[in-house]
């Protein structure tokens, strides 16, 4: 079974989709996907010419109300251009004004890069549920993984989620492109271990080749395996696959129900160390357990678009 820290929230975030913001077709197809969370790009994959455009677009599509008819349960993310850019400082003030989710920060490399944006929001009326994703994309980013997840454990911390940018980290440290991802491992692993320690969810980046669903399954599998929270996305024919992979199977559903049964018994109730079916299982799979249950119960809400609250 896999092993889930109990003290986060068991929100799904299987699939996270990145959405150029001034492509207004994509926009428009948003509402009949299955993400669970859309991050509306302001960043990287606008042109530079264009970045007043989309960041409008984001404007309108929020207080139109389009945003507002997204299924309930869909997390909405904008990413913003980073403050030491020409964009983003209006991006910042443009996303505050939407009230998503959460504000997604790209090329994150130090805890200041996280408070400078805590301090701009704590100057204007940013609402307290207001999240921030941080991006880990960058050598820096990842040597001071576990110092930024650090600033989550300060008194009214917004950030949330890490976000693995593999293209950049591929572009910033020269390591080989290649299936499986050989050279990024550590990296990788570095990342999840300090969100891991300060209780953060972290997402792993995205499969460029969106035609080839076989590969992108590997790459989820293996980002599952070692303990992402779900995958960002940059197609709509990639969610199926990665949603069925950062999901809740049969098997561990039965699994888990074996164990909350188990200890149910009037038996076990009060024992620490119990066995079954051969194996050893103590009170800390049953906390796996009510984990992984709930986080079943949620998606099967979110799936059925009843939301996930
Ligand atoms: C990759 C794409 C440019 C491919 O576009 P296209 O060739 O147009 O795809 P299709 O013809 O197959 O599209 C079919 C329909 O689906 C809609 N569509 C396509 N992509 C999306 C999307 N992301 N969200 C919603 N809808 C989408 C199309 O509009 C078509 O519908 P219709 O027009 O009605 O026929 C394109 O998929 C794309 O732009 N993807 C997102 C790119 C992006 O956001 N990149 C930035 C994030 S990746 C990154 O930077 C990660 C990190 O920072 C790092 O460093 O790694
Ligand atoms: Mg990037």
């Amino acid at each position: 079974m896999t092993q889930t820290s109990p003290s986060r929230p068991a929100r799904p975030r299987r699939s996270a989709l990145y959405l150029p913001a001034g492509n207004s077709r994509a926009l428009a197809k948003l509402p009949a996907l299955g993400c669970d969370s859309v991050i509306l790009d302001l960043e990287d994959s606008v042109a530079p010419g264009a970045k007043h455009d989309a960041r409008e677009a984001v404007r309108a599509f929020f207080k139109d109300g389009r945003a507002a008819e997204l299924p309930e349960g869909m997390e909405k993310i904008i990413r913003i251009n980073t403050l030491s850019s020409p964009w983003g400082g209006e991006d910042l003030l443009a996303a505050r004004g939407c009230r998503p989710d959460a504000i997604l920060i790209p090329k994150v490399e130090s805890p200041e890069d996280i408070v400078a944006v805590e301090d701009a929001l704590e100057q204007t009326d940013a609402p307290a549920s207001l999240r921030l994703w941080a991006m880990i994309e960058t050598p820096l980013g990842v040597m001071n993984a576990g110092r930024i997840a650090q600033a989550a454990r300060t008194d009214g911390a917004r950030l949330d989620c890490f976000v693995v940018g593999g293209n950049d980290l591929i572009k910033e440290t020269g390591v080989a492109d290649l299936p499986g991802r050989p050279w990024l491992g550590t990296w990788l692993m570095q990342i999840v271990l300090a969100a891991r320690a300060y209780g953060l969810d972290v997402l792993d980046g995205v499969y460029n080749d969106f035609k080839d669903l076989d590969g992108l399954a590997a790459e989820a599998r293996d980002g599952q395996a070692m303990g992402f929270d779900g995958k960002t996305l940059i197609h709509p024919g990639q969610i199926g696959v990665v949603n069925a992979i950062f999901g809740v199977d049969a098997k561990r559903r039965a699994e888990a129900k074996a164990i909350i049964d188990a200890y149910a018994e009037a038996g076990n109730r009060d024992r620490g160390v119990i066995s079954l079916d051969g194996r050893m299982v103590e009170r800390l799979h049953l906390e796996i357990a009510e984990r992984v249950m709930e986080k079943a119960r949620r998606i099967d809400l979110r799936d059925q678009g009843e939301g996930n609250t």
